[in-house]
């Protein structure tokens, strides 16, 4: 199906995932029925192993759902991968340890068979605070730096959708606070749809439009979260008794999912 005008939406239709082990059956992803509106970015946040991974790679089109559909903008995840159209970020950053940074960022533009601009690059290593790591190897990066290298990989395409996994994981806590203000001035201007997972309730509130809670696995939505503070972020918005009220409603939306799911979701917490 030709893709709609405009950032693209997601629309995942009863999408499962079952996992076949000894141990017999793992449902990871019970049966969801999600929409992600075009041009906005989404924090999903929930319990450990509730499936949120699982979730974005479906998404991104690297897992095979076992029952449901997703629709890119109304393209298929393979469709949009194939015109380079996603970026996805993990935790574990990925990168050829015998190219430099530059070059993997550069790598990145290849593959969607598109000019590297050294420039550009560098410009976008400046601001997720690589700047003059150019021309070093992922093997002389601390796990912050070679995170941070990914997130600019995952830019530098400018993809309609960024489907990020907990990308801030090794990043200290002052850089991790400055990318989750700079980075999203710079997807938001593009309108790119963003899918974010994390773990910290004030980066889901600081990063995002909406903020999902899933309960312990298999994940339901406990909590659909609209986040109305004025976009871009101001500084120190942090501090602020709308964002406190805001993150207190996820927070306690975590403790619900985890309480509704009896001994095994607070020992998932
Ligand atoms: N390839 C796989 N084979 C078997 N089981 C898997 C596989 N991938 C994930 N699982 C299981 O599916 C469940 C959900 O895992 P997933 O990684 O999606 O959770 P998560 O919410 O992202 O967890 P975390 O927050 O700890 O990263 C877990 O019980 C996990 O062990």
């Amino acid at each position: 199906m030709p893709a709609e005008p405009g950032p693209p939406g997601i629309r995942c239709e009863g999408i499962a995932k079952r996992f076949e082990g000894p141990a017999g059956t793992l449902e990871a992803v019970a049966p969801l029925d999600l929409d992600f509106a075009g041009g906005r970015t989404t924090a999903l946040v929930g319990p450990s192993g509730c499936g949120k991974s699982t979730l974005l790679r479906m998404i991104a089109g690297l897992e095979a759902p076992s029952a449901g559909t997703v629709r890119i903008g109304g393209e298929t995840p393979a469709e949009v991968r194939t015109r380079a159209g996603l970026a996805v970020g993990f935790q574990d950053p990925s990168l050829l340890p015998w190219r430099t940074v530059q070059g993997n960022v550069a790598l990145a533009l290849k593959l969607a068979r598109r000019r590297a601009d050294p420039k550009a690059i560098e410009r976008l290593l400046t601001l997720v605070g690589l700047e003059g790591f150019g021309t070093t190897r992922p093997g002389a990066l601390s796990g912050g730096m070679r995170q941070r290298a990914a997130i600019a990989r995952c830019l530098v395409t400018e993809p309609e959708l960024l489907l990020l996994d907990e990308p801030f994981g090794a990043v200290d806590e002052l850089t991790r606070r400055q990318l989750a203000h700079d980075l999203p001035r710079l997807w938001e201007a593009r309108g790119t749809t963003t899918l974010f997972v994390t773990h910290s309730v004030t980066e889901a509130v600081l990063i995002s439009d909406r903020v999902l809670v899933l309960s312990p696995r298999p994940a339901r939505v406990v909590a659909d979260i609209p986040v109305t503070l004025e976009r871009p972020r101001a500084e120190g918005v942090e501090l602020t008794p709308a964002f406190a009220e805001l993150a207190e409603a996820v927070s306690a939306a975590l403790a619900r999912g985890a309480a509704e799911a009896g001994p095994k979701g607070l020992a998932a917490q």
